[in-house]
């Protein structure tokens, strides 16, 4: 395969996404571990604030191909507005950023629940030179994203798979006919996400895509009356 040299072969962007991604290597799979044997002996399922909490030291990346996705679709979109579910170190963020600088213009607004990772996600933004097209925004999703500077072109849910319903209802108002969601981890997704997606008449044309660990895509046909 062929490609043209893009803003993902900068070589901070690269220095960037390599250390993420070695840095999930290493500690994702014991941190994971760790996190589901201690909420094992809780009474409860832990809440999405314990959650973060437990996953403090996860980077949970997106996987390349979905981050090359991601970067695909911005380039042909030509967003002025993406929004983020789920930010962790910033990865995705990277990938729609560079995508963004090519494309000459707009904006990532992400969101993150745990205050540690935001700020790291922020330095690695900054460290890529891609701080003036993301901003970060710390908290709860349901409460950060409620508020936006314009319609949104596309938005990537990938923070607990339980509130990807949730926040696309919150988000459904604002985004616009012909915008994209693109839903990672589909494997670990609730039945009732992808059936509200998939089911005619809530205005989604959605289908699964077989890149990381498989996402649904879907292209929003109508705005709700
Ligand atoms: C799979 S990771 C995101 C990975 C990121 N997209 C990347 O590619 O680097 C999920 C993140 O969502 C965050 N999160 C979970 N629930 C959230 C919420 N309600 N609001 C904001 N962030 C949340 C978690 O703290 C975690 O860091």
């Amino acid at each position: 395969m062929t490609t043209a040299t893009t803003g993902l072969d900068d070589e901070r962007v690269g220095a960037v996404l390599d250390e993420i991604a070695r840095t999930a290597e290493r500690n994702d799979p014991d941190v994971m571990k760790r996190a589901y044997a201690t909420a094992a002996d809780w009474p409860q399922p832990p809440t999405a604030q314990e959650a973060a909490e437990l996953c403090a030291q996860a980077a949970l990346p997106v996987h390349p191909q979905v981050g090359t996705f991601l970067y695909q679709l911005i380039r042909s979109l030509r967003p002025a507005l993406v929004v983020e579910f789920g930010t962790s170190f910033g990865a995705s963020t990277i990938y729609a950023a560079a995508a963004l600088r090519d494309n000459g213009g707009g904006r990532i607004i992400g969101s993150e629940l745990h205050p540690g990772k935001a700020d790291r996600a922020r330095s690695h933004l900054e460290r890529a030179g891609l701080a003036g097209y993301a901003e970060i925004r710390t908290g709860d999703a349901r409460e950060q994203l409620a508020t936006l500077p314009g319609p949104v072109d596309l938005l990537l849910l990938d923070g607990w798979k339980e509130l990807y319903l949730p926040v696309l209802k919150l988000l459904e108002p604002a985004l616009r006919t012909g915008g994209l969601v693109v839903s990672d981890n589909l494997p670990m997704l609730p039945p009732e996400f992808t059936d509200h997606v998939r089911a005619a008449g809530n205005g989604y044309l959605s289908q699964q895509l077989p890149l990381g660990d498989g996402i649904e895509f879907s292209v929003r046909l109508q705005q709700e009356a």
